[in-house]
């Protein structure tokens, strides 16, 4: 997946991805990580996603990183907020109120020379193929601060599909990717069952939607 296929995604407003709700695995668990108000969250490959509001909403400010500038031009339209624009090394930055959400490529947020001690992916390591994986975990591992906790969801199916996203990552992955820099527990499982339409029509065996807490060792 290069920059150009998500570019082409939301050109053609392919984003299916994209939830309407608040997460649920994220309403439901993310008080268990104790991150205290205030506290600013990395959102990487964070789309336009709701999500964002509503951990403003628990007292964070957000940092998120996205390729696309249609999502983040969209993200503060449909919120009604107009956003300023700051030019940065590899970045161009848009803030409003307490969001950050900076256009660009986020193997290069360590240019920007900050550490954060609370992370939220969903959507975002299954967005990356196989080899991206390991990249994508050294680099939160260097980006957020011993003890910092991270709310992790990602999908467990089969069969598995490696063409497009989104790929299964199940809990052995995430152990294998994660486990040298973080305690890894798993939190949730929701197993959507005959209510995933291709699960009951018989073309996936099951699919799942795992949910984990990382902490920084
Ligand atoms: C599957 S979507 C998930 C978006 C969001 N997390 C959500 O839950 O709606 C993945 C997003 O990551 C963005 N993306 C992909 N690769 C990226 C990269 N290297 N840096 C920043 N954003 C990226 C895409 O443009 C896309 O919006």
């Amino acid at each position: 997946m290069d920059a150009q296929f998500w570019h082409q995604r939301w050109q053609s407003s392919r984003i299916g991805f994209h939830q309407q709700e608040i997460n649920e695995l994220l309403g439901r668990h993310w008080h268990r990580l104790g991150v205290p108000e205030h506290t600013e969250v990395l959102v990487p490959l964070c789309g336009k996603s709701r999500d964002m509001h509503w951990l403003a909403e628990q007292g964070h400010n957000i940092a998120g990183f996205e390729l696309s500038p249609l999502a983040i031009r969209d993200f503060f339209g449909e919120a009604g907020v107009l956003a300023q624009q700051q030019k940065l090394v590899h970045y161009l930055c848009w803030q409003a109120g307490g969001f950050s959400l900076y256009e660009g490529d986020f193997f290069q947020a360590e240019s920007l020379g900050r550490r954060f001690d609370a992370a939220y992916d969903r959507a975002a390591l299954v967005a990356l193929p196989e080899p991206l994986r390991p990249l994508y975990a050294r680099l939160l591992a260097r980006l957020l601060n011993p003890g910092a906790a991270m709310l992790l969801v990602t999908l467990d199916y089969a069969p598995v599909q490696h063409e497009s996203p989104p790929f299964a990552v199940n809990e052995q992955e995430v152990r294998r990717l994660f486990g040298a820099d973080f305690e890894v527990t798993l939190l949730d499982r929701i197993e959507e069952g005959n209510s995933n339409p291709r699960v009951a029509s018989g073309e996936r065996r099951f699919f799942d939607e795992l949910c984990f807490l990382l902490r920084r060792k």
